[in-house]
């Protein structure tokens, strides 16, 4: 596969949970592609659905929830694939890191061995063989004295050690496509910044989703940036593009809201996502709105070079 062509292509993804009050409508029409070997970041608000998407992707959401639209791997659509199918690709093309590494390893097992166990599964070494390619994989995230650690239990791990270590699992079946969840959620600025290094250079070769709350750690690693809100990915585009010239009203407030560059909140909040508002869902908060961004739903409209926004004010 060539770099450029698409790996993943989402298609029309709407995602939504029965609940007793309604339906939770947590993606609403989200389009995007991801191509080989290229990093996208996904930013957005708490709640905006982010998390979601990247459980669409994996097929991770409750069995209840109602999905709808297409999510193309090389190709072949997830959403159809047969359960055991399904599991094949998570097991060795498409990987995850999640937020909350404190939850994500067994504390009664030594971290070795569950990275060894990840291995026997995905690439078939056993024994001796596999327990030396976890140690490989620990060097490979930067974890001193690997052979050493591979021994021990998953809490002799700082915050950042554990961070690394579950890279270290996604990566243990070469995956093609990596889905990064907040995988810098709660480290200090140093570790962070390790992370995210780190992340630049196991990301080389392979497509990642990279989802984040944190701006400057976006930009630190992709090259394109998709902004959701409310459910919808409202900006998409050139990372360079969207922090020099955001074209949506939602991401210049999130611009204006760095402390770098004036600290200002954007006024009210997210809507419901049972009953958003049938307009441009950011319309309530918004201050360039006009009567008919109320009632039209705005599409994505061309605002640049291969640069995007949901907003009446281009069309
Ligand atoms: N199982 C569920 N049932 C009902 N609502 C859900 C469920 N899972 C997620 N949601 C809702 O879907 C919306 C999107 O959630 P999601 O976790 O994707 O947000 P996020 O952008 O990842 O936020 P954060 O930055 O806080 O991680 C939220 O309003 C959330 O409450
Ligand atoms: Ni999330």
């Amino acid at each position: 596969m060539r770099m450029d062509d698409p790996l993943l292509c989402v298609r029309g993804l709407k995602v939504g949970f029965p609940t007793a009050d309604g339906v939770v409508k947590a993606s609403n029409i989200v389009d995007l592609t991801i191509r080989a070997g290229e990093t996208l970041a996904l930013l957005g608000e708490t709640g905006s659905g982010k998390t979601v998407l990247g459980m669409a992707i994996l097929r991770l959401l409750q069995p209840n929830t109602r999905i709808e639209g297409e999510i193309l791997y090389r190709g072949r659509d997830l959403l159809s694939l047969p359960q055991e199918e399904m599991q094949k690709v998570r097991g060795r093309e498409i990987a995850v890191v999640l937020q909350n590494s404190g939850t994500s390893l067994n504390p009664v097992l030594r971290v070795g061995d569950q990275i060894a166990e990840a291995i026997t599964l995905h690439r078939g070494l056993k024994g001796a063989e596999a327990e030396t390619a976890a140690v490989e994989l620990l060097d490979q995230v930067r974890i001193a004295d690997p052979a050493r650690m591979a021994r021990e239990y998953p809490h002799r791990f700082s915050g950042g050690m554990r961070e690394r270590a579950l890279i270290a699992l996604a990566l243990a079946c070469n995956p093609s496509f990596l889905i990064a969840d907040e995988p810098t959620r709660g480290l200090d600025a140093v570790t962070k910044r390790e992370i995210l290094n780190l992340f630049s250079e196991v990301n080389r070769g392979r497509s990642v989703l990279f989802i984040t709350h944190d701006i400057e750690a976006a930009a630190s690693l992709a090259a394109r940036v998709a902004v959701m809100y409310a459910g919808e990915i409202i900006e998409i585009g050139p990372v360079d593009a969207i922090l020099s010239s955001p074209a949506h009203p939602y991401t210049r407030g999130l611009l204006e809201s760095l402390p770098a560059r004036g600290m200002r909140p954007i006024p009210g909040s997210a809507p419901s996502l049972i009953a958003p508002p049938p307009g441009c869902r950011f319309f309530p908060r918004c201050s360039c709105a006009v009567g008919r961004c109320e009632i039209e739903h705005p599409g994505l409209v061309e605002v640049g070079p291969a640069h995007y926004a949901r907003c009446m004010l281009y069309d």
